[in-house]
């Protein structure tokens, strides 16, 4: 047994039956990918929802920083700790029994390899199994220093949330020539510097197919199309109980379901036959 498993649960419902029967690595991710099987992946903050995702066979539980808005109600993830992520963390690895637990570093926890690594080591230790951070180039130096010190590390580009001053905006990237190039050499260079997964969100889905196919690591998109290796949501998007304006991308999966349950199956089923995402969540 992995080291990451644990014994199952006599109180769980019998009828799930769970999609993914042992404990998703980064060897999994390739062979999702080398498979073309897509790749799920679902926020989770606590360990009631990520039994729950677990058993319905999602295959990465991602502790987004997004939880300083569905979860603490501020308006940007600026906010977020890295206490805040821990605790959460390590809420989602007591629940989870055979999925991968990616946690962001949140805003300020990254700006320096060596801070990056005392923020990832903490996280880790609340149960990640790799930190996730937004950047490109700028992040090739951090990316090489943590995964020398047996860090993985997922990347974040295209609308990177924690820029949204920057940015002026939750806005689409990468629309013109110019900046499409430059995410392109970002996502090359994050890869060259070891980066095992890539989360993309929200750019054209010509691009989001561009930079899946010019790289050998998974990609995961929100709003980035249908061609990327798997897709992402956040949680309380999925389930329609984020009260604020809904981006293009979500879904509300709890339409003409019964159960939170059966919203999480519809989920990893719509992704892995590839009805989600639809145009109507692309751009
Ligand atoms: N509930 C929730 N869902 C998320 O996906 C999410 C969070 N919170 N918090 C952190 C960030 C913020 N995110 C956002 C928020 C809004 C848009 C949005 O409304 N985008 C416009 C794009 C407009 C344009 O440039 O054309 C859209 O219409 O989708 C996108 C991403 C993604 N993350
Ligand atoms: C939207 C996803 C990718 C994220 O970074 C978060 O939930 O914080
Ligand atoms: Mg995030």
């Amino acid at each position: 047994m992995a080291a990451s498993q644990k014994p199952a649960d006599a109180t769980a419902p019998a009828a799930a039956k769970p999609v993914v029967n042992k404990a998703v690595t980064v060897n999994t991710l390739s062979t999702l990918r080398g498979a073309g099987e897509k790749i799920t992946m679902l926020t989770c903050y606590d360990a009631s929802f990520a039994s729950l995702m677990d058993r319905c066979g999602v295959e990465i539980l991602l502790i987004g920083d997004s939880l300083g808005m569905v979860c603490a109600g501020h308006t940007s993830t600026l906010p977020v700790t890295v206490n805040d992520i821990a605790y959460h963390t390590a809420s989602v690895a007591r629940g989870a029994r055979n999925a991968m637990i990616v946690a962001d570093l949140p805003f300020g926890a990254y700006g320096t390899p060596e801070t990056a690594y005392a923020n990832a080591v903490q996280v880790m230790q609340a149960g990640a199994h790799m930190i996730k951070i937004e950047g490109g180039a700028w992040l090739a130096d951090t990316i090489k220093f943590l995964t020398e010190r047996a860090i993985p590390v997922c990347a974040h580009l295209g609308l990177t949330p924690q820029s949204v001053h920057q940015l002026g905006g939750y806005k689409v990237q990468g629309k013109t020539t110019e900046s499409a190039e430059v995410l392109k050499a970002d996502c090359l260079r994050i890869q060259a510097a070891g980066a095992s997964l890539l989360v993309l969100e929200a750019i054209p889905s010509a691009l989001g197919k561009e930079i899946t196919d010019s790289l050998s690591i998974p990609t995961i998109g929100i709003g980035a199309g249908p061609d990327c290796s798997g897709q992402v949501l956040v949680m309380h998007d999925l389930l329609g109980v984020f009260p604020g304006r809904k981006a293009r991308f979500v879904k509300n999966f709890m339409d003409g379901q019964t159960s939170i349950e059966a919203a999480f199956t519809a989920y990893v089923s719509e992704v892995k036959n590839g009805a989600f995402p639809a145009p109507e969540h692309c751009f």
